[in-house]
Parts: structure tokens; C-alpha cells; sequence
């Protein structure tokens, strides 16, 4: 919690009014930032300053191991969020690439489970990660990536968590994320609790024990219509202490996560937050 809140006390702080030419608003922003989260000891980077929807969080990250294209599956596991990037976004509208309501096209889950060989067929990037790691190997490249800028006009926004870079020591594992650009006050909030999940979960099914996850984030920004909001209500709030997340250890393979795990397989406990904030979304 308090990585967080530092970051968005050094965004007030340092950072620079930035014009971004997508959305059209302008964006207080900083670059660099790394969070860590102790998953070995359990330490869920849970938001207390606030209600944090963390089931969403899971959810969206249920649908990337999935390789879901879809907003509409999404939903079915509990995220709206994908709804205005698919069906808002004028652009996307426009794209030929489209098909139809709720499609988002070749992003995220998409190119980590099949990102397509120039020689025809695909690569199940994620596959290969879990039965190496299964088997106790670490090539050194274990890495789940959703860039793919050979596609990027066939999807509805490009990944902002593009890269998530598996490893192991002795049977211990760890996880280095990256991302590009993020939403302090409505994105990390959800970013947190998915690297520490996607950590916890791939141990979990490769039967590992869970080390560190680091996260690192290149444009850390918040959005002019966000910033009141962030400066006089949230950060004026003490946080709480830590909740902790259980995952139902009856989920062993991919397959588990492909086919039956519900939010229902993901409970959190302990969890003391302040009132919900209604942070604008930019499209
Ligand atoms: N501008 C922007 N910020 C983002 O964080 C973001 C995008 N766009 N586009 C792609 C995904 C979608 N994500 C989202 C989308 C919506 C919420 C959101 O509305 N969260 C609310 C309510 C959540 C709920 O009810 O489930 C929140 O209070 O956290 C969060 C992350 C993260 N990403
Ligand atoms: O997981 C996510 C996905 C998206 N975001 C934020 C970061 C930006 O505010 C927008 C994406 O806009 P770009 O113009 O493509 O950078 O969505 C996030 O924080 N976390």
C-alpha cells in the first residue's frame, strides 16, 4: 500500500502535464516506478484507501490466460472493463479489423496464446511457459508478451502490461512484469492485484512455491479530470493493513483455469477499505 501511495504522492509532486493525443486530455505523469510484492508471504497489494473491485481484477486476468478476444466473455467472468474499449473507442469502430459488438480484436490473451507464425499456425506462448515450468525448467526465456506491433491495427488498444517474464530458483518461482503506461488511480489499482495473482496462480499449477513479483512501470500517469479526486479525498485517507488472497487449491492445471475456475475459486480476507471513489475513465 504504501508503494502506491508514494507513487501517487510523487506524481503530485514531480510530475509533468503531458497532452495525450488519444484521449485528448492531458495527463500528470512520471516515468519509472517499481512496486514489489512479496507473494511468497502472502502481503495481496489490496487498495485500502479506497473500494478496490479486485474480483474484476481477477477476472481480467482470468480472460488473458484464456486468450479471450471478447468484452462479452469478460463480463461473463465478472469484468465490465473491457466494454468502452470495445464498443467507445471511434477508431476502433471505424477498424475494418472489427467484428462486431465486443470484439477487441488480436490483443492481450490473444497473442499470449495465439500469436501467429508468419510460416502459417500459431504460438501458445503461455502453454509453453507452464510445461516447462512444470517440469522444473527455466530456458531463460520464459516470457509471456502481448506486443505484437505487426498487429497492433487489428486490435482495439495496444497492451499497457505487455510483458510478463517467469523464472526460477531452485523450486522457488518469480515474475518481472512490465508495462508501458498506467492509470494510477484506475489501472494500477487492478494491475497490482494481477501481478500478484498471475504470480501466485502459475506457481500454484506448476507446483512452485511463490517467491517475489516485481513490477515495473515506464509512464505512470493521472488523468486532469482524476486529480482532485486522487489529491483531496483519496491521499487524505489512512490506509488499513493488508488483506490476504486464498486461492481454491483444488485449481492444479491450465486446463482448471481454462475450462471450470469461477471468481468463486478466489476469496479475499481481512479486507478494510474506505467508501468506493468514482474515478473518471478516459477512452
Ligand atoms: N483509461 C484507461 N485506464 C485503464 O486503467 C484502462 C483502460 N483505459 N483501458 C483498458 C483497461 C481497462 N481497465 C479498467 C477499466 C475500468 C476500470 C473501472 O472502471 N474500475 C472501477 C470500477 C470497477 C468495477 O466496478 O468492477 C473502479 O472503481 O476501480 C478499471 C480498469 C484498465 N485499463
Ligand atoms: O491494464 C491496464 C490497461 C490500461 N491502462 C491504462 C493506461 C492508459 O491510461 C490507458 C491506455 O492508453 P494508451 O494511450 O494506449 O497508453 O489505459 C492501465 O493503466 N492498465
Amino acid at each position: 500500500m504504501k508503494q502506491y501511495l508514494d507513487l501517487c504522492h510523487r506524481i503530485i509532486d514531480e510530475g509533468t502535464w503531458i497532452e495525450n493525443e488519444r484521449t485528448g486530455k492531458r495527463c500528470l505523469t512520471v516515468i519509472n516506478a517499481d512496486l514489489v510484492y512479496n507473494v511468497a508471504d502472502n502481503e495481496f497489494p489490496l487498495i485500502t484507501t479506497r473500494k478496490s473491485f479486485w474480483k474484476s481484477a481477477i477476472a481480467e486476468m482470468l480472460g488473458y490466460i484464456r486468450g479471450y478476444d471478447n468484452a462479452a466473455d469478460f463480463r461473463k467472468l465478472g469484468a465490465k472493463t473491457w466494454d468502452a474499449n470495445a464498443n467507445e473507442n471511434q477508431a476502433w469502430l471505424n477498424n475494418p479489423h472489427r467484428k462486431g459488438e465486443d470484439d477487441m480484436g488480436r490483443v492481450y490473451g490473444v497473442q499470449g496464446r495465439a500469436w501467429s507464425k508468419p510460416d502459417g499456425g500459431s504460438v501458445d506462448q503461455l502453454r509453453k511457459i507452464v510445461d516447462n515450468l512444470k517440469n522444473g525448467v527455466d530456458d531463460r526465456g520464459e516470457i509471456l508478451s502481448f506486443y505484437n506491433p505487426g498487429e497492433f491495427h487489428m486490435g482495439c488498444l495496444r497492451p499497457c502490461m505487455h510483458t510478463h517474464n517467469f523464472s526460477m530458483l531452485g523450486d522457488t518461482l518469480y515474475l518481472n512484469s512490465f508495462q508501458r503506461s498506467c492509470d494510477v488511480p484506475l489501472g494500477l489499482n487492478f494491475n497490482q492485484v494481477q501481478v500478484f495473482a498471475l504470480l501466485a496462480i502459475v506457481a500454484q499449477i506448476t507446483g512452485k512455491k511463490a517467491g517475489m513479483a516485481y513490477h515495473k512501470i515506464v509512464n505512470a500517469h493521472i488523468y486532469e479530470d482524476q486529480l482532485e479526486l486522487m489529491r483531496d479525498v483519496q491521499l487524505k485517507r489512512e490506509p488499513f493493513s493488508p488483506a490476504s488472497l486464498t486461492i481454491n487449491p483444488d485449481i492444479k492445471s491450465l486446463e482448471d483455469l481454462e475450462t471450470w475456475v469461477t471468481m468463486d475459486d478466489f476469496e479475499v480476507s481481512g479486507y478494510q477499505h474506505h467508501d468506493a471513489i468514482k474515478y473518471p475513465f478516459s477512452v
